[in-house]
């Protein structure tokens, strides 16, 4: 795991930028997974920004609620319309977001995985993480060699996205989400976390046991796993200096 600190949510999410648009340039074919919450938003802004070239990038998004229609403003498909794909030229037919409202739902959800894999895999995933650790919409026990499947929401959960909602009863109580293996077989993965209610969760994902109580902690099985931080969101870690000295003494030919 590479972590990364910033003194600001926008200077790590200039970071991240850079390592999305490096990849863009790279490959312009390139397969990403992406996230929503309010974490990657100022992502989003930054990439939309750049005027990068997505005419052949492929996207899957890593969760939905179920039951809420695609149009409702909280459905993830509303998400990330709004926010990314109607400010970049996306083809809409290379945009993927779980259906959380097709007749068959695990159906559905292996075909998911189909076309993951039918894409080739997934290059560059970014992550958030709950202030529980989940990652995706996994949760606290979850396998921590799950696919795409569907989870039940904790009660914390559904507290911390109330706030998106007019309150916590009406915050969908299942959801599709890819699964922790799903996310482990990306080849790099690129977790945001800013402020201090983040703080817990990321020090023990980084700096704890690997353990499906905090299932982000299974990035430090993976073998190229960055995670871009801001100063709050690393207030509890141990070794914050080491990660900055690090990060900071990089030789020129491993810098963005
Ligand atoms: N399913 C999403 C996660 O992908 C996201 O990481 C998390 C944190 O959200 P926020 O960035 O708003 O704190 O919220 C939701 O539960």
């Amino acid at each position: 795991m590479e972590i990364i600190i910033q003194a600001t949510p926008e200077s790590a999410t200039s970071v991240a930028a850079r390592i999305v648009a490096r990849l863009l340039r790279e490959k312009p074919n390139a397969v990403l997974g992406l996230a929503t919450g309010s974490t990657p938003l100022l992502l989003y802004r930054a990439l939309i920004d750049m005027k990068l070239d997505w005419r052949r990038v492929t996207t899957f998004n890593l969760d939905e609620y179920i039951g809420l229609p695609q149009d409702h403003p909280q459905s993830y498909h509303s998400f990330m319309w709004e926010n990314l794909f109607r400010h970049i030229n996306i083809p809409k037919e290379n945009v993927n977001i779980p259906d959380g409202n097709a007749s068959d739902i695990p159906g559905c959800c292996a075909a998911y995985e189909q076309r993951i894999r039918d894409a080739g895999g997934i290059d560059l995933q970014i992550l958030g993480i709950g202030t529980d650790g989940h990652i995706g919409f996994n949760e606290p026990t979850s396998s921590l060699a799950s696919r795409t499947r569907i989870k039940t929401l904790t009660p914390q959960t559904r507290k911390d996205n109330a706030r998106f909602f007019g309150s916590e009863a009406e915050v969908p109580g299942h959801v599709i989400t890819m699964g922790i293996g799903t996310i482990m077989e990306a080849r790099q993965n690129l977790m945001l976390a800013f402020g201090n209610n983040k703080a817990r969760a990321i020090a023990e994902a980084v700096e704890g046991p690997i353990t499906t109580i905090n299932p982000a902690s299974i990035l430090q099985m993976h073998p190229d796993a960055k995670v871009c931080l801001d100063a709050e969101a690393a207030a509890q870690l141990k070794r914050a200096e080491y990660y900055r000295w690090v990060y900071d003494n990089k030789p020129d030919w491993q810098h963005l």
